[in-house]
C-alpha cells in the first residue's frame, strides 16, 4: 500500500509541491491536477482538503501523513504526531487594530478565525474579551465596527497595512508542519520512514 498524504489546499499545497519537487519524487501529476481532489503518483496517494480537515483525516487514519499550518495545530490540537516544521508557510499570529485606535474601557470585542488561540492569548493576559468568530477577511471587522481588534495571521503585513490596521502584539511564530497518524507510524513504519526521512533532510538542509 502506498503512503497516503493529505495536503492543505491553496498556498501550502503550492509550496509543498515546490519543496517536494527538490526531492527525487515524481510530482508531475500534482502539478497538473486541475480540480481533482485525489492524485496518485508512482509512490504516493495524495488528497487535498482545508487545513482543519487535513488534521481530521490524519487523526482518523485516512491519511498517514499530512501537511498543515502550525496555526491549525494550535487551534484544533488534533491527536496526531507533530513530526517537524517544514520550510514554508512561515507566519505569525498577531493582535491588530485600527491605527490610532482608542481601545474601549469596557470588555473588548475581538474578531478571529482562531477562537481558541484568541481565548488562550487573552486568558494568559488575565483579560476577559468577547470573541466573534469569522471565516475570513477578518481585517474588515475593526474597519466596519464589528470588533475592536482582530487576532489573525500576518506574513508580510501587507493586508493589515492596506486596510489601515497596525499590529499591537505578535505572539506566535509558526510554519507548515508534517503530521502523522499515530497508528500508521507503527504499522506502516517501513513504507513511511523513507519519505519522512527524505522530507526531514530536505527541511533541515536549507538555510
Ligand atoms: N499570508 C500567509 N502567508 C503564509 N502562510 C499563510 C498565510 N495565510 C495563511 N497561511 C498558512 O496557510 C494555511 C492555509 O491558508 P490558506 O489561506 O491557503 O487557506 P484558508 O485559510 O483555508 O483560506 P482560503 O479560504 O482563502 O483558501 C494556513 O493554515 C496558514 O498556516
Ligand atoms: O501579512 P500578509 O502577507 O498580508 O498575509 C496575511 C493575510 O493572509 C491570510 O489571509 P488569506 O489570504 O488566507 O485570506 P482570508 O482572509 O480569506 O483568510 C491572513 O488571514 C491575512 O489576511
Amino acid at each position: 500500500m502506498k503512503p497516503v498524504i493529505a495536503l492543505t489546499k491553496g498556498r501550502l499545497e503550492k509550496q509543498f509541491i515546490q519543496f517536494f519537487e527538490q526531492m527525487d519524487y515524481d510530482i508531475a501529476p500534482l502539478k497538473d491536477k486541475g480540480r481533482k481532489l485525489r492524485i496518485e503518483t508512482e509512490q504516493f496517494s495524495f488528497f487535498f482538503a482545508k487545513g482543519p480537515d487535513v488534521a481530521t483525516y490524519v487523526e482518523n487514519g485516512i491519511a498517514d501523513l499530512g501537511v498543515i499550518g502550525g496555526d491549525i495545530l494550535y487551534e484544533h490540537q488534533p491527536d496526531v504526531y507533530n513530526l517537524f516544521p517544514l520550510p514554508f508557510g512561515q507566519c505569525r499570529m498577531a493582535l491588530a487594530t485600527k491605527k490610532d485606535y482608542q481601545w474601549p474601557d469596557q470588555k473588548k470585542r475581538i474578531a478571529s478565525t482562531f477562537t481558541n488561540i484568541t481565548k488562550d492569548y487573552f486568558k494568559n493576559k488575565g483579560e476577559s474579551v468577547d470573541i466573534i468568530k469569522l471565516e475570513g477577511s477578518v481585517e474588515l471587522a475593526p474597519i466596519l465596527g464589528l470588533a475592536d481588534g482582530i487576532v489573525d495571521i500576518v506574513e508580510t503585513g501587507t493586508t493589515l497595512k492596506e486596510n489601515g490596521l497596525v499590529v499591537v502584539d505578535e505572539f506566535l511564530d509558526f510554519s507548515a508542519r508534517l503530521i502523522a497518524n499515530r497508528s500508521s507510524l507503527k504499522l506502516k513504519r517501513k513504507s513511511l520512514t523513507p519519505v519522512i526521512e527524505t522530507m526531514k533532510k530536505g527541511a533541515y538542509s536549507r538555510d
